[in-house]
């Protein structure tokens, strides 16, 4: 499954296990976040490649032991409410600069919703505004009632929508050097219900409000992930295909459900 290349120079690590950094999995879970990292996990097994996967817990912050970001491949970062996000803020924006690094030196990072929220330079929740990590042109502001439902986007990273399930208070505003992941289908709400954006996508890092989980409902997100990372490292892997009739099944019974048309390109 490994093709050797000579096009690309692989980086020291490339055949090495990709490493998954599992951020603060003990507070940022909202609605099964954690089933992301399952998928990314099972999906690499499941292809005889070899992961492994690090939580990072408030516990290792405690203790002094962040990771080095800089040997990561993936950092995926779950949704929390208000009270969580209030828990993981410094610990979160002490990391600032390393995390900052990663992202620029193309590193892959998923962040939902309350994860998301944490990538731009603020989230005001009522008298309290929230330091970000400053790494996307973005603000969140919490607003009147909340932002609930299964939801369809349609991004350019895959041709079928991208199906989950939004529940925030928080309204995000992208700034004019930020790229959305896509458009809201339907009646989805999306990063603020108003200008039908939904979530961020900015070099290999995604943010967006869409649980589900989101990659266990739509692998081939997960597998755009998992390309982006092996070809960041220099890594000419060959995702073998895998039977996901029962998800592809599953997020067309629900573009149907949510009264979207399917494309017939996709
Ligand atoms: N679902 C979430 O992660 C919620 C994020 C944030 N607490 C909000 O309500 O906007």
């Amino acid at each position: 499954m490994r093709k050797g290349s000579d096009s690309m120079a692989p980086s020291p690590r490339a055949a090495g296990p990709l490493v998954i950094l599992h951020m603060f999995p003990e507070l940022l879970n909202l609605y099964g976040d954690g089933g992301n990292v399952i998928a990314l996990e099972r999906r690499l097994a499941w292809r005889g490649l070899p992961v492994l996967v690090r939580q990072v817990t408030m516990r290792d912050v405690d203790a002094g032991q962040m990771p080095d970001f800089a040997q990561a491949d993936i950092v995926f970062f779950g949704g929390g409410a208000d009270r969580e996000q209030l828990i993981v803020k410094d610990a979160i924006v002490k990391a600032r600069r390393e995390l900052a690094s990663y992202v620029a030196d193309g590193g892959v990072l998923l962040a939902v919703c309350g994860g998301y929220q944490f990538l731009g330079h603020s989230y005001v929740m009522g008298d309290t505004a929230v330091e970000g990590l400053g790494i996307v042109d973005m603000e969140t502001v919490r607003g009147e009632g909340r932002l609930i439902g299964n939801a369809a986007i349609q991004s350019d990273i895959c041709p079928m929508p991208i199906i989950g399930f939004e529940n925030h208070g928080g309204r995000t505003a992208l700034g004019s050097g930020a790229r959305p992941l896509g458009r809201v289908l339907g009646s989805a709400f999306g990063n603020n219900g108003e200008d039908g954006f939904e979530g961020v996508h900015q070099g290999n890092l995604i943010g967006t409000y869409l649980h589900g989980p989101l990659l266990p409902k739509n692998p081939q997100v997960a597998d755009y992930l998992l390309k982006q990372a092996f070809e960041r490292r220099g890594d000419a892997v060959e995702l073998a295909s895998l039977d996901d009739a029962v998800e592809l099944e599953a997020n067309r019974v629900m573009a149907r459900r949510l009264g979207i048309v399917e494309r017939t390109d996709a």
